[in-house]
Order: structure tokens, then C-alpha cells, then sequence
């Protein structure tokens, strides 16, 4: 299994970790425009190998994309991260023309290639990609809802007192300030649902930090976040490389599915070898319907910006 990672910034460079101590890929090549920084990477990230005991080749490479020929999964992580106090979708003016430039030099050497999108604003990075390459569905996956879920879930276990394993939960909508939904409804502890044991005010911090959980992080860090990121990414690749089918909550073009068409927004998929290989509908409550057509309006705003 070949992985491609474009990018080898803060995420980028995590995500190889991540999927190279995982032990499942063959070879990940990492590769960036900045002359010598992901070849600067991959080295860096070979002289852990004998210490995390992996056998992924990790190679990096200055935009010559005819190393990334027949890469199964590549993602893309190239462009500029947000500093304290702006949006994500205020990227949209440099990063759409990166996303558009790389996803095409990506097909080009890896033409059945599934592609997962993680440069901001996300949600309509990965509409781009569909929009400006024609891919099948399946195979364009946005990456956030991932994200979003781990850090809602630190926020439960932080207000049960609880470990983390003991807690589920998952974040669907855009991956935006104000776009996330939370579902506090469907979270549980050890099966139990969390309503049980939290008020509705201490649930709705939970949900209001959740939200904000990038921006608490660019704000304490100058840049936005790369640990977890990278460790989500890597989730998705796994999930896809090793055939699991497990579920995450995806940025998908939905065509139908919640009530909306011609829009990628965070909804739970089954990650399989083929990429997304169903798209999952759980019934929402009525105030939770109408967080995602919010939610959705706002993604449909930033698309417009295309
Ligand atoms: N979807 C999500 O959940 C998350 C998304 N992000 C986004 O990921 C992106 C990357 O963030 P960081 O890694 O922190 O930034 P970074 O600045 O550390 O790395 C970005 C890298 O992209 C490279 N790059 C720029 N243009 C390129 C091109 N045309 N071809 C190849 N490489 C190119 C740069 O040289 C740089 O090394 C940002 O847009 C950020 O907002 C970050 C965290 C989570
Ligand atoms: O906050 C940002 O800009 C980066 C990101 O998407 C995240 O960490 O959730």
C-alpha cells in the first residue's frame, strides 16, 4: 500500500508519522514545493524507525509528482494554516488554488486513487476537488468530523471525570467555528447516555468547546493544531488501506442524504477499501435537523466563494 502525503508542513509530517507507526503502509512519500523540506522530513522521520520499530519506507520528495505514481490514498494537506483570530474559511483565497492544482498533478500519476482532503476550509476544499476533477464519490473523502469527534470526546471525558475510553461520541456537520454538531444526544459512557449524568448546561459547554476546540488550539499555539490532526488522518488511511469498514463522521458530497444535494459536508460514512463505501443516516431530532441545514448554509456560503 503506497500513501501519498502533499504537504509535509505540521500536519502533513504528523499524518506520515502516524500512518508509519501504525505499521499497515508499505511506503509513504511525502512531498511539498519548498525545495528540500520533505525530503528533510522523511529522513528525520527513517531515523525513528528503528526506535518506534516500523518497516514503512517514508521518501521525500520537491513537487516531482512522478514519485507519487500509483499511490492507493493520497492526502492532501498543502496550504496555509490559520493564525489566532481568523476563520478557516478566510484560507479559502490561497488554498483553493493549491487544492485545485495538487489534487490535478495527483491523478495524473495515480489516476485510481482515493483522495482525502484536510486543507482548510475543508469542507469546501473537498467540494473543489469533486467539482474540478470528477472523481467518483467514493473516492473524495474530507477530513474533520474525525477531528472533531476525538476532541468532543477529551470534552466528555473531561466534564464525566471520566477516562477517555469509557466515552463515545461523534460530531457531524461542517468542520467550522460554528458549523460542528455535536450529537450530546447519541454520546455515551460505557453505553450509558451521557444526559444521564451531565446537566444540559454542563453539555452545552461540552458542545460550545467542542466547537471551538481549533481556535483554543491556534490561539495557545500561534498555528493550528497538528498532533491530533495527523492522528485522525491516519485513522482514515487505515481504515481504507485495511479494508475495517468502520465508521467515522466524513466530509461526503451528500445527494439526498439530511435533506441536502450538491454540497460535502460532515456525515458518518463506512470507510472501507473502496473509500467511502456507504454513506450512514441516523435520525435527527428535530433541533439537531435544523443545526445541519444552519450548518450547511454556512459551507454553501464559503462554496460560493469558489
Ligand atoms: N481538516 C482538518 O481537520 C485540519 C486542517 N488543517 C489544515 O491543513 C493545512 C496545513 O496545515 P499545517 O500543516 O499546519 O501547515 P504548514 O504550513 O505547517 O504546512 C503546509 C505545507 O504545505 C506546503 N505547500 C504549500 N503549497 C504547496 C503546494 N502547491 N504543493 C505542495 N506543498 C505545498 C508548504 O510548503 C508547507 O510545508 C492548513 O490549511 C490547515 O488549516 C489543519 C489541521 C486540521
Ligand atoms: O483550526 C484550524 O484551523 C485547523 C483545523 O481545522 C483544526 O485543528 O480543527
Amino acid at each position: 500500500m503506497k500513501v501519498t502525503v502533499v504537504g509535509a508542513g505540521a500536519v502533513g509530517a504528523s499524518c506520515a508519522e502516524y500512518i508509519a507507526i501504525k505499521n499497515f503502509a508499505s511506503e509513504v512519500v511525502l512531498l511539498d514545493i519548498k525545495e528540500g523540506f520533505a525530503e528533510g522530513k522523511a529522513m528525520d522521520l527513517m531515523q525513528t524507525a528503528s526506535l518506534n520499530g516500523f518497516d514503512t519506507k517514508i521518501t521525500g520528495v520537491t513537487n516531482d509528482y512522478s514519485k507519487t505514481a500509483e499511490s492507493e490514498i493520497c492526502v492532501i494537506t498543502s496550504g496555509i494554516p490559520r493564525k489566532p483570530g481568523m476563520t478557516r474559511e478566510e484560507l479559502i483565497g490561497i488554498n483553493a488554488g493549491i487544492v485545485k492544482e495538487v489534487s490535478s498533478s495527483l491523478i495524473k500519476h495515480s489516476p485510481n486513487t482515493i483522495i482525502i482532503v484536510v486543507s482548510n476550509p475543508m469542507d469546501t476544499m473537498t467540494y473543489l476537488v469533486h467539482k474540478s476533477t470528477g472523481l467518483p464519490k467514493n473516492r473524495i473523502i474530507g477530513m474533520g468530523g474525525a477531528l472533531d469527534s476525538a476532541r468532543f470526546k477529551y470534552r466528555l471525558a473531561e466534564a464525566l471525570e471520566a477516562p477517555i475510553s469509557d466515552v463515545d461520541g461523534m460530531v457531524v456537520g461542517g468542520h467550522s467555528d460554528t458549523g460542528m454538531v455535536p450529537l450530546t444526544r447519541l454520546a455515551t459512557r460505557n453505553s450509558v447516555p451521557v444526559t444521564e449524568f451531565l446537566t444540559e448546561e454542563r453539555l452545552n459547554q461540552v458542545m460550545e468547546d467542542t466547537k471551538v476546540g481549533g481556535a483554543t488550539l491556534t490561539k495557545l499555539l500561534g498555528t493550528s493544531a497538528w498532533y491530533a490532526p495527523g492522528a485522525a488522518v491516519s485513522g482514515l488511511v487505515q481504515a481504507i488501506a485495511c479494508d475495517q469498514m468502520k465508521m467515522f463522521p466524513c466530509s461526503v458530497l451528500l445527494e439526498g442524504e439530511y435533506g441536502l444535494n450538491d454540497i460535502c459536508i460532515g456525515a458518518p460514512v463506512i470507510l472501507g477499501r473502496n473509500g467511502i463505501e456507504k454513506i450512514v443516516e441516523i435520525e435527527l431530532n428535530d433541533a439537531e435537523k435544523a443545526h445541519m441545514q444552519e450548518s450547511a448554509e454556512g459551507v454553501r456560503k464559503t462554496n460560493d466563494l469558489l
